[in-house]
């Protein structure tokens, strides 16, 4: 089938340096024969008005140049539609498009597109709102929150935020339920996470998959605050297993545990963010997973790459 697609792109996430990227978009799609059309994002993050487009002109592929909330907005409208999406990472974080190791290099992520590899991706909701790489409670968010007031996005502003907060930082009280246990715990933060980071290649959760049929759940529980970023720094790396629920869990800084529901009652109004945008709070947050939910252009898996590469060869 003839792929057209629709570029979004916008022209605030990240630095908001876009120079170039219209122009790369041109000159390699045109090389391929592909038709598309770019447009921009807008900051109300309603694309309704799109699916009549899709419907219209036979939309194969929306692409979205920008960071995560533009990815949320764009997906939580057009995820029942038809259409398989891309990502051009240029927003602060890009913890989906990272997660899913989509390079950052404009010209590779829109070769990536254009190899044609999809794969599916797991979303979840919290609430009513959709999320699909990686929503929380507490430290997080409040950073998610003061970096929306501030006049200039990106990685150096985030870091700036990040550390005021490291110093503001203290516990919120949280129930935690599901089907199997229920528990009460004072947390700096929870994420719920589908990607495997924050995005920077921050992996607060490195066992997530996107298409797993899980959301990894990370609750860094009250600990002295020198403490902190060590504990943090082991759950990075991986050195933190998955945990079965264990009468333990008092004695760990951080609890790490997959699950596809959760009932999060958050006692003490901690701040909440979707994706990296700030949103209001609430007493109370169910999450529920959608299994495989969207499409998203993706590099093949290594194995698979030297596997194709193989036939390749064989086959010339
Ligand atoms: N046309 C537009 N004009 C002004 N603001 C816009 C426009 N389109 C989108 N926005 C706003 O851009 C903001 C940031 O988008 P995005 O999350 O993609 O970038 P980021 O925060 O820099 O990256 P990340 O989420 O990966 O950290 C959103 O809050 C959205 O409302």
């Amino acid at each position: 089938m003839q792929r057209k697609i629709v570029f979004l792109i916008n022209p605030v996430s990240g630095s908001g340096k876009k120079d170039g990227i219209e122009k790369l978009i041109q000159q390699k799609a045109k090389a391929k024969s592909i038709d598309f059309e770019i447009l921009q994002t807008n900051a109300a993050g309603d694309y309704e008005y799109l699916k009549y487009k899709i419907a219209k002109d036979g939309i194969t592929d929306v692409v979205m140049v920008g960071g995560d909330g533009t990815v949320n907005r764009v997906v939580s409208s057009l995820y029942d539609t038809d259409v398989n999406f891309g990502i051009i990472p240029m927003g602060s974080g890009n913890g989906l498009a990272f997660g899913a190791s989509i390079p950052k290099n404009p010209a590779k992520a829109l070769d990536v597109i254009f190899k044609g590899n999809v794969g599916f991706v797991d979303a979840f909701t919290i609430n009513d709102h959709f999320s699909c790489m990686l929503s929380g409670l507490g430290f997080d968010a409040q950073v998610a929150h003061d970096f929306a007031n501030k006049a200039s996005r990106g990685l150096l502003t985030y870091t700036q935020q990040s550390l005021v907060q490291y110093f503001k930082a203290h516990p919120y009280q949280f129930q935690i339920v599901n089907d199997n246990f229920s528990f009460y715990t004072d947390a700096f933060f929870i994420s719920i996470a589908n990607s495997n980071q924050f995005g920077n290649h921050f992996t607060i959760a490195p066992k997530a998959d996107l298409d797993d049929g899980l959301l990894d759940i990370v609750i860094v529980q009250k600990m002295h605050k020198a403490k902190l970023p060590f504990a943090i720094l082991q759950q990075i790396r991986g050195n933190n297993d998955l945990q079965q629920f264990v009468e333990d869990m008092c004695q760990k800084n951080i609890l790490y545990f997959q699950a596809s529901s959760l009932t999060i009652r958050n006692l003490k109004l901690a701040p909440f963010h979707i994706d990296g945008e700030p949103a209001e709070t609430k007493e109370e947050f169910k999450i529920n997973l959608i299994r495989r939910c969207f499409k998203l252009y993706m590099p093949l898996p290594k194995q698979e790459t030297k596997e194709k590469s193989k036939s390749e060869l064989v086959e010339n």
